[in-house]
This record gives structure tokens, sequence and C-alpha cells, in this order.
């Protein structure tokens, strides 16, 4: 899978290192250049967590990295960064390399530019943002498959965006739906777990074998009602 957005221009790309959240509070994610990944580029699969400036993307990579939530703590991302994290899937080491991207406008045209190559794309709104749900269709408009998009669970009193609606968005462009939230780690682990499933069937179907279905895996697993107990 290779979703390329026909809006989106090209640019060099302004890039953070590994780990830029190993540090955890207050991180300045200033554009260095990167040391090369440690791993085999073949048997990575480039992941790259996209949405508007405030969504929580670095705050969701944090939680499913270190399993934290810091109120607040982030600087606004400067270009793009990633991060190495390795997923278990069947008893199959899956390595995620996870893209963080600045949400803010003047860094599109350079994280834009990672997109062409990458395996799986997780769109995140903010349920109490609409303009970031709005932009988050523009993108699905542009983009022409394969994505799995995420949104954030809690914040439920300052709901703009209700869950039947982004349910609806995803069913549009047939991609698979989840809200989770990176301060109560609701479905965090299930976001990229279920994209490191999704992609080692992916590079390892035999004719023989039945397709994973991940529509159907995120259903099952997904906890739907985690939203109401937290507020
Ligand atoms: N309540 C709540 N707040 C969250 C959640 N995720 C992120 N936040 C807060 O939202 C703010 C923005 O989070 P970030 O993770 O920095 O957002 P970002 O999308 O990486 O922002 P950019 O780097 O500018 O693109 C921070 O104050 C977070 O603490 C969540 O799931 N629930």
């Amino acid at each position: 899978m290779a979703p390329i957005s026909a809006c989106c221009p090209t640019a060099s790309p302004e890039i953070n290192p590994d780990s830029a959240y190993a540090s955890g509070e207050n991180t300045e994610n200033q554009a260095k250049t990167p040391p090369a990944p440690n791993y085999d580029e073949d048997l990575v699969h480039k992941t790259i967590l996209v949405g508007d400036s405030g969504v929580g993307k670095t705050s969701l990579l944090v939680q499913f990295d270190q399993g934290k939530f810091i109120p607040g703590s982030f600087s606004a991302t400067v270009g793009i960064g990633f991060t190495n994290k390795e997923v278990s899937v069947d008893n199959v080491k899956v390595k995620l390399q996870i893209w963080d991207t600045a949400g803010q406008e003047r860094f599109r045209s350079v994280t834009h530019a990672y997109y062409r190559d990458a395996h799986a794309l997780l769109l995140l709104y903010d349920i109490t943002n609409k303009s970031s749900y709005d932009n988050i269709r523009f993108g699905l408009q542009c983009m022409h498959e394969g994505l799995q998009k995420s949104t954030v669970a809690d914040m439920n009193s300052e709901r703009a965006i209700r869950r039947d609606e982004g349910e609806r968005l995803a069913r549009e462009y047939s991609v698979p739906f989840m809200e989770t939230s990176a301060k109560t780690g609701v479905n965090v682990e299930l976001a990229f777990t279920a994209v490191a499933k999704e992609l080692k069937h992916r590079a390892a179907q035999h004719p023989n074998e039945s397709k994973f279905q991940i529509h159907e895996y995120i259903e099952s697993q997904k906890e739907k009602s985690a939203c109401c107990s937290y507020f």
C-alpha cells in the first residue's frame, strides 16, 4: 500500500531523530538530520501519524511507546521524526517505524513529502475540534486507499464530533475507525497492533492463507464504551 495525496506537494524534508521523545517531558522537537534507521529497510513498516496541530499525535505515540501521558508536556513538533517500535504479531516481530509529523500548516509541504512511501497512515482528529475533523475529511478526499483513522476518546464533555460522525466518515472511505485516548491509553495499543497485523499479513500473504480482516479485528477488539467512563 502506498497512499499518495494528490494535494501534497513535495519539498526537502525536515526530520527529527529516532527516540525524539525518550526523555519524556518538555521535549523541544527541533529538526535535525537523523541517524540511519537501525533496521533493515526492507523489513520495516513505515507508519505515519497525520493530523492538525494539537490533535495528540505525539501524545499517542508516547502513550504507545512509553505507556504514559503527561498533559501539555510536548512543544509543537517541528518537521517530522520517527520512533522504531517492535510489535509481536502471532509470535512474529513486526518492526514499525512510526513517524510523528508536525501538524502546523507551515510544515505541511515537508510532512506531505513523506506520505508517498508510507505503508500506513493513521489519521487523527480531536473530538473537541471540528476543524481538525474537517481537515481529515479533506485529506481523505485527496488520498487513494488503505488508511486507518483514529481519534481521541476522552474529553467527552467537550465533544464537537459525535462518534457516529467519525464512523460515517470512515465508512465513506472504507477505512477502519476507532476512537483512542492518549490520556487514558484506551485503544492506543490496538491502533498500532492492528496496523502491525495488517502489514505483517500483507508482507507474508500466501495464496491459500485467508486474508487478515482489519475491520473485523478492530471491531472485535476495540473498547467502545470507554469514552463514557472517564468524564
Ligand atoms: N484529554 C486529552 N488530551 C490529550 C490527548 N492527547 C493529547 N492531548 C493533549 O493535547 C495537546 C496536544 O497534544 P500533542 O500530542 O502535542 O499534539 P500533536 O498533534 O503532536 O501536535 P503538533 O506537534 O503541533 O502537531 C497536549 O496538551 C496534550 O496533553 C488525549 O487523548 N486526551
